[in-house]
């Protein structure tokens, strides 16, 4: 067993802080988990909205890949923000490579509307880094998007889970609640039984990052050796107390309040790292 755990995002960036890599960071330490990130794009966003995307050059995400790999051996992995079909090939190419628990969490909009994928990239995670996932965590519109039917209610978002796994390929999907009304209830299929977390829904518009940051626990707790179901509820507690104690930080949607689970008096549950090499 390695003597901490390690895990890696590859995704874009927020200056502000609330989401992308930055959220991802953040999530990990509050974890205890040794945090390292790969930047696909570099966006100049805020809580009010995003004013540019500046996408990197594909080989040289590839040489942050590397420079990661031949170090530090990450034991779990994210994804968010991969903005183009050569992007995300060339990363599936690397994970095939470099196998671990991967966590996909499939951004395609931001909260505030703006793209931050490709249409025909849309498609393109079907066949390269989807099927390689571990967990895949779409909110309701990606869910949409990947089985192709709409998602009105729990039933549905129950069908969809199951379709991303047996019909796409993934090991597990979990379809989030946040966009679906009443109750925030999470609904994750896995080796053919759905699970489901539930939280009483915040009234509240500092929401920015929810994704990210709840995609991030789960994979730090991956790269600590948890099953699945457990670090999906990990996640979920996470995120609920990240929620509920807002910080007000920011002009528009603000960002969730990343320490919000510790003061609760939650322990982080630190062990080891989970040995895939
Ligand atoms: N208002 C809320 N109150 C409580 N839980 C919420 C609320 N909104 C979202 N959640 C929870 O937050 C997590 C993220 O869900 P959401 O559907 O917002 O993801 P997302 O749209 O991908 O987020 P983002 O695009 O901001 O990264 C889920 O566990 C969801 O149930
Ligand atoms: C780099 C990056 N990744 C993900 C999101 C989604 O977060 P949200 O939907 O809350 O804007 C974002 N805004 N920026």
């Amino acid at each position: 067993m390695s003597p901490i755990a390690s895990a890696l995002t590859i995704a874009g960036t927020d200056p502000t802080g609330g989401a992308g890599i930055q959220a991802d960071l953040k999530s990990f330490q509050e974890r205890e988990v040794y945090g390292m990130s790969v930047a696909t794009s570099i966006v100049a966003q805020n809580t009010l909205g995003v004013e540019d995307v500046h996408h990197l050059p594909v080989p040289f995400i590839e040489k942050q890949l590397h420079a990661v790999f031949h170090d530090i051996a990450p034991q779990a992995v994210k994804t968010g923000m991969i903005a183009t079909s050569e992007m995300m090939e060339m990363i599936a190419m690397e994970l095939k490579k470099n196998r671990m628990p991967y966590v996909m969490d499939p951004v395609m909009v931001a909260k505030s509307g703006h793209s931050l994928m490709e249409e025909k990239t849309r498609k393109t995670i079907q066949g390269s880094l989807l099927p390689l996932s571990t967990v895949v965590t779409p909110n309701v519109p990606e869910a949409e998007i990947l089985v192709d039917f709409p998602i009105k209610d729990q039933e549905d978002a129950k069908k969809a889970a199951k379709v991303i796994v047996e019909d796409l390929g993934a090991q597990a999907a979990v379809v989030k609640g946040g966009h679906l009304p009443g109750e925030a209830i999470d609904v994750l299929y896995e080796k053919k039984e759905y699970h489901f977390f539930k939280s009483p829904r915040t009234e509240t518009k500092h929401t920015h990052g929810t994704g990210c940051t709840f995609s991030a626990v789960i994979t730090a707790e991956l790269a600590k050796g948890k099953s699945i179901p457990e670090a999906v509820k990990i996640g979920k507690d996470f995120i609920t107390a990240a929620i509920h104690y807002t910080l007000g930080v920011g002009r528009g949607n603000g960002p969730t309040n990343h320490w919000g689970l510790r003061l609760q008096g939650v322990p982080n549950n630190a062990t080891g790292g989970n040995d895939n090499e």
